[in-house]
């Protein structure tokens, strides 16, 4: 059974369609890139996908959970979203024992499970800083660390390494590698760099206008339009005039 299945997702706002006629399937330990230019419907994808929106035709599944229950769908699933602002006075773990106990984890398993997941991002030595203290690389980290609090069988990731420097980026991505590969958690990762793609992502799904223009590994998108590189077949498949 695939962990992630859309059939027909579409959403309109008005006239204007954001998401129009997504289907595809993810399967445990995947890495999905989610690709696309400004305004492709990227967030409108995820925003559908972690039910804070509704349909407006289509569906999906979660983990075989149905989209009509969402409340079912938000306990198996972890976000990070685009813009995740931070209490920047209380320390990394104090932030992720709440979050545990949000949960309805005891207090000392939510003082375990804190431990273990800035362990699994690598911030086990930073857990009684301030997050104030922190880099924005440690903050999208601790913020992966948050949207795995309840062993979610679908992490989102909405533009993880943006504003990253490469240092910081190749972290998360190692983290990212880490959560599908050990964790065996369907990733859904959007962004706009490339490069990031080529080197984690095991599939991805490229949008343009709200409408999946390629689908499939990064060889298999490149041969559909013969292109030699993914920058070619990004551009090729995006590209149009009134830019
Ligand atoms: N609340 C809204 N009301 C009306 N139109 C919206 C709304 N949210 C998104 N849209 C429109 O839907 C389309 C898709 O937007 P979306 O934010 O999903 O794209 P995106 O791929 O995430 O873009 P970016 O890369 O710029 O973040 C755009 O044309 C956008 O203007």
């Amino acid at each position: 059974m695939p962990t992630l299945e859309a059939v027909g997702l579409s959403r309109r706002y008005g006239p204007r369609s954001a998401v129009e006629g997504l289907s595809f399937v993810a399967e445990q330990g995947d890495i999905v890139g989610l690709l696309g230019p400004n305004g492709a419907g990227k967030t409108t994808t995820i925003r559908l996908l972690t039910t804070i929106l509704r349909p407006t035709a289509g569906s999906f599944t979660v983990a075989g959970i149905p989209d009509r229950e969402p409340a079912r769908i938000r306990a198996r699933i972890g976000v990070l979203p685009e813009s995740a602002g931070y209490p920047g006075r209380q320390s990394g773990a104090a932030y992720l024992r709440y979050a545990a106990r949000l949960f309805g984890r005891s207090r000392s398993e939510s003082a375990m499970a804190a431990r273990r997941l800035l362990d699994e991002v690598g911030l086990g030595d930073r857990a009684g800083a301030l997050i104030s203290t922190y880099s924005r690389g440690m903050k999208q980290r601790l913020g992966i660390a948050r949207a795995l609090i309840n062993d979610p069988a679908v992490v989102f990731l909405d533009e993880p390494t943006l504003g990253l420097d490469p240092a910081g980026q190749r972290e998360v991505l190692s983290t990212v590698a880490l959560i599908a590969g050990e964790r065996g958690a369907t990733v859904v990762l959007s962004t706009h760099t490339l490069a990031e793609v080529e080197q984690v992502c095991s599939s991805l799904l490229i949008l343009d206008r709200g409408r999946l223009r390629a689908a499939g590994t990064v060889a298999e998108v490149k041969a559909a339009v013969g292109a030699a590189s993914l920058n070619d077949a990004f551009l090729s498949l995006t590209e149009r005039s009134d830019r």
